[in-house]
């Protein structure tokens, strides 16, 4: 059965390889292993022991050992390769000695069961810290199912360490034997399980993220801001509060981009999307709706705050230099058109009147701010 399941898991986790979620590869490699040792396991009787006992328990250890790596690295944790190396080799040298020097399948269920429950309560600890969102449900699944596999194989191996049970057969129909056998049945399906729900909520988060910033400047995308827009705008309306709306514009970008390159050019806009994150109040929002175009919406504003936000983020980024990676610093202005919500408006027609007002501002002779006409909803 854990064969045949670690078979789909494999079939799951391939479907994630171009996800290039670290773990990944981990995961599938130890259910790969599993795949092998346990056929040999299946073998005994058929193959020689040295295969279905010593080199299947190296090979199964070895699996667990790649379960947690897998999640260590899809932590971004460093993983104690030694530690892992060193307690397999403990685990296989007990193997070894009580399948030749003193033959007790007790004492080598015990040597195994010690490795599994060290490697699960670690797998539990290394998730431990708190996680919110989507990755919730994936961490506390498996989570629990490190702790119970963990907590199953170290009452497995007190078990047997104790004799109070000790098995002609490790498929006895007992219900000691029963429980242990679904443990360990259950055990790598429900970790890879876990990866695999784990490794799912990453790459939708990511691509949720990609979805709603820019890229270049890390600055919310066009999408994301509108979609905020929309609801900052129905609270203003509905409190009839102030809201402002900044879009501000490079000056002359296409004159720094054929000046400098491309790159120097990357290397202002981000510059002028860090400094309008710092010029501007924690409340705003900051987007960058496409090229060299940025947009500032001001909750809470009226007129005369606005004008000063406005007139502040264009004193901070009058003539700034953006570090290059020549060492030179690329100087640059940018030009602000300002508008404020009125009565019946739309978030179109509030863009609009933005947008009429920065090209005024560029017609004006750039690096300033023009604000459209009105003064805006609740402020007077
Ligand atoms: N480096 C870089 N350039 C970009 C990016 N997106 C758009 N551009 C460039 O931005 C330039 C915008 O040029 P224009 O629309 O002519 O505007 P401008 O030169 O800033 O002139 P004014 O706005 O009138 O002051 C174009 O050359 C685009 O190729 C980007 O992500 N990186």
């Amino acid at each position: 059965m854990t064969t045949a399941l670690s078979v789909v898991m494999l079939l799951v986790l391939s479907s994630l390889a171009g996800s290039k979620v670290a773990g990944i590869r981990e995961w599938g490699q130890a259910n790969a292993l599993a795949i092998i040792a346990l056929l040999l396991f299946a073998s005994r009787g058929v193959l020689p022991d040295l295969l279905s006992i010593e080199v299947a328990n190296a090979l199964y250890l070895g699996t667990i050992a790649l379960m947690y790596a897998g999640f260590r690295r899809h932590l971004g944790l460093p993983v104690p390769r030694g530690l892992l190396l060193g307690g397999a080799l403990a685990a296989l040298a007990g193997v070894v000695v009580f399948h030749h020097l003193a033959e007790s399948l007790a004492m080598r269920v015990v040597s195994v069961s010690c490795y599994h429950a060290a490697v699960y309560f670690a797998i539990f600890a290394t998730l431990r810290g708190r996680v919110d969102g989507r990755l919730r449900y994936p961490f506390a699944f498996t989570r629990s199912a490190a702790l119970v596999l963990g907590i199953g194989h170290a009452v497995r191996g007190a078990f047997h360490a104790v004799e109070a049970y000790a098995p002609v057969s490790l498929l006895e129909p007992s219900t000691a034997n029963l429980v242990f056998l679904a443990i360990g049945t259950l055990a790598l399906p429900a970790l890879t399980l876990g990866a695999v729900m784990m490794a799912n909520a990453r790459v939708i988060s990511e691509t949720a993220y990609a979805a709603d910033h820019d890229h270049l400047t890390g600055a919310p995308s066009r999408r994301a801001f509108f979609a905020i827009a929309e609801r900052e705008l129905a609270r203003a309306q509905r409190h009839a509060g102030g809201l402002g709306l900044l879009l501000v514009d490079a000056d002359h970008f296409k004159r720094i981009n054929d000046t400098y390159g491309h790159g120097v050019g990357d290397q202002v806009l981000r510059d002028l999307a860090e400094r309008t994150r710092e010029a501007i109040r924690k409340i705003d929002h900051f987007a960058r709706l496409g090229g060299e175009e940025f947009a500032v919406l001001l909750p809470d504003a009226g007129l005369e705050a606005a004008r000063a936000v406005a007139e502040r983020l264009r004193a901070a980024l009058d003539r700034s230099a953006a570090a290059t990676p020549s060492g030179h610093g690329v100087t640059y202005t940018v030009s602000i058109g300002l508008a404020m919500l009125e009565e019946g408006d739309t978030f179109a027609s509030l863009m609009a009147r933005a947008d009429a007002a920065l090209y005024a501002a560029k017609a004006g002779g750039r690096n300033m701010v023009v604000c459209a006409e009105g003064t805006g909803l609740g402020y007077t």
